[in-house]
């Protein structure tokens, strides 16, 4: 008989199944959302032993896990939360998860917006930023520089499949940044024009690879060939402890339905849904070597890619490790 799961609070499995879905998208958003789903389902729990008030809490971790691969926010989050808490009864219990979620929210936030201020130092008044997907990380940079009196112009690309590039280019009208938006195949054409190109990450990996959105490999080559500097904007809780260690950061494949709708995939294939001669491939993340990229912006400064390994290991040190598995 199947040993009977722990429960895990309703909102938990609706948090993740927002994760996976994307409605709630963005590694440093996810991260969030990992952290205030846990702070729940402290709340929530009907545990009436620390022992099973631990289970659910690892069950939900779990959950959370198993969402996205590749944003390494998602487990950063979950361990900082789980490793954290003391406590002997459950009433303790309860309360240090929470301040433990609530702690990694606050130091999200102030951590993104020192970021913002170590990377619009790079940033000088008329400069061009090129951007790809959506990174809030990458926009407090522009925020910063904003606040600083600084004039920012953009060029966004659009980001395909799901086009987050939208994302930004409505957030950067709020501030009131002119933005060209262009198509991402434009995107070489447009780099004579920028200044600089400014991306975030999902993962950063110990010799300093950038685990980001598909087309941020490319778009980093071809803007070392016009000589654009590649600035990456990444809080540590993108450092990827699990790659000092040589693991490998998995990249997320998804669903083909987000290249090609049902009609398009029809007129392809002449309607034959049996058709097993179209394949449709759709990697969500892809990995830029260090050699492409100039700078990794954090909250703690900034580092060019080969040296990020040792900011890893000074908070990361050699523990990693799942501590939602029992
Ligand atoms: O690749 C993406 C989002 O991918 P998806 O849309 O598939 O989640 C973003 O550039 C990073 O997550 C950084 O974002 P942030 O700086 O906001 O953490």
């Amino acid at each position: 008989m199947d040993e009977e799961q722990p429960d895990v609070a309703p909102v938990v499995e609706a948090t993740a199944d927002d994760i996976a879905t994307m409605e709630i998208r963005g590694a440093a958003a996810i991260g969030d959302a990992a952290a205030e789903a846990l702070a729940i389902q402290a709340e929530r729990s009907d545990a009436s032993t620390p022992t099973a008030f631990r289970d659910q809490l690892r069950a939900a971790a779990r959950e959370l896990y198993e969402t996205r691969p590749t944003a390494v926010s998602l487990p950063n989050a979950l361990r900082y939360v789980l490793r954290g808490i003391e406590g002997e009864t459950v009433p303790e219990l309860r309360e240090s998860t929470i301040e433990q979620a609530r702690e990694f929210q606050a130091d999200l936030e102030q951590a993104q917006e020192r970021l913002g201020e170590v990377g619009a130092n790079r940033l000088r008044d008329g400069d061009v930023v090129m951007t790809h997907c959506h990174s809030t990380d990458a926009l407090s940079c522009v925020e910063a520089a904003l606040d600083a009196g600084k004039h920012v112009e953009a060029i966004v690309k659009e980001t395909r499949p799901r086009k987050q590039g939208h994302i930004t280019a409505e957030q950067l009208r709020e501030w009131d940044v002119p933005v060209t938006l262009v198509v991402d195949n434009a995107a070489r054409r447009y780099l004579d024009d920028a200044d600089h190109v400014l991306v975030g990450a999902d993962s950063i990996a110990a010799d300093g690879s950038v685990i980001n959105k598909i087309g941020t490999s490319g778009l980093a080559v071809n803007a070392r060939e016009r000589g654009v500097p590649v600035m990456v904007a990444a809080q540590t809780i993108k450092l990827h402890p699990d790659t000092m260690t040589g693991h490998t950061v998995e990249i997320e494949m998804r669903d083909e339905s987000e290249v090609l709708s049902e009609t398009e995939y029809a007129d392809i294939t002449g309607g034959d849904r049996a058709d097993d001669g179209l394949t449709v491939e759709n990697p969500a993340f892809d990995v830029t070597p260090p050699r492409h990229v100039d700078a990794i912006v954090t909250e703690r400064g900034q580092f060019p890619p080969e040296s990020i390994v040792t900011l890893m290991r000074e908070l990361f040190g050699e523990t990693t490790g799942e501590p939602w598995e029992v």
